[in-house]
């Protein structure tokens, strides 16, 4: 299984500047590779097409040949789950943490048995205000892992976290994603940490073919 851009291109409006010029990538099932680029480059881009959360303006997105989208007649999530860096605006402010994890799907017992090195139990019946920005991203993360994605698009995760924090938060992701074979995209500005958690680092500004090239 391959999470595959092929080419793609995408602007926000007609008369905007591209923001992805010609990225092509491929992520195999059970590797984890790391996306390096300065900010504003257009790596959170990259990142909703790939998830499927915008649609290229040219070019392909495909997990294994089909466009990453739930299957709502099967009731099958998106295989291509994002998770970003910004914890607090991914998770309704009025609901539990096992109410947001339930949202997958999951039953009870599945949320409860939960590694408790990603969501300890005493999170599970406290509201996002009562638990701390790393907490918060691990239940964004566990939430992400509940809907038993193929790949994971990891845009800055840990971004806004503290040296012990964020090495304990990919410790535990790293984890569950080798157990399950699951493809990681891993994006940062920060290529100290993708060099120590990537099986190998691509550079955005290598893949904007059109950045040299100029348009399509
Ligand atoms: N909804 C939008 N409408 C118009 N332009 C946008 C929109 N979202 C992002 N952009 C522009 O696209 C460019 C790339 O933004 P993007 O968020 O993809 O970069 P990034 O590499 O993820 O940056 P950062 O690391 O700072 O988050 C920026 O110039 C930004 O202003």
């Amino acid at each position: 299984m391959t999470l595959e851009a092929r080419d793609v291109w995408f602007r926000y409006g007609p008369r905007d500047p591209w923001v992805v010029r010609g990225v092509s990538l491929a992520v195999a099932a059970g590797e984890v590779v790391g996306l390096h680029g300065p900010s504003g480059a257009g790596k959170s881009t990259l990142a909703r097409l790939l998830a499927g959360m915008a649609a290229p303006s040219r070019g392909q997105v495909t997990v294994d040949g089909h466009p990453p989208r739930p299957n709502r007649r099967e009731r099958r999530p998106n295989p291509v789950q994002l998770v970003f860096q910004h914890a607090e605006l991914a998770v309704d402010p009025l609901w539990k943490v096992r109410a947001t994890l339930a949202e997958t799907g999951a039953p009870d017992e599945v949320i409860a048995a939960l590694d408790p090195e990603l969501v300890p139990p005493r999170l599970l019946d406290r509201f996002p205000h009562e638990i701390s920005g790393g907490e918060a991203q691990r239940v964004t993360l566990a939430r992400a892992l509940l809907a038993r994605p193929r790949f994971l698009v990891a845009d800055e995760i840990t971004a806004n976290l503290d040296a012990i924090t964020q090495a304990g938060l990919w410790h535990s992701l790293l984890a569950a994603v080798r157990a399950e074979g699951i493809g990681v995209l891993a994006i940062s500005h920060d290529r100290p940490l993708l060099d120590a958690v990537a099986d190998r680092v691509l550079d955005f500004a290598d893949l904007s073919r059109g950045a040299r090239a100029g348009t399509p």
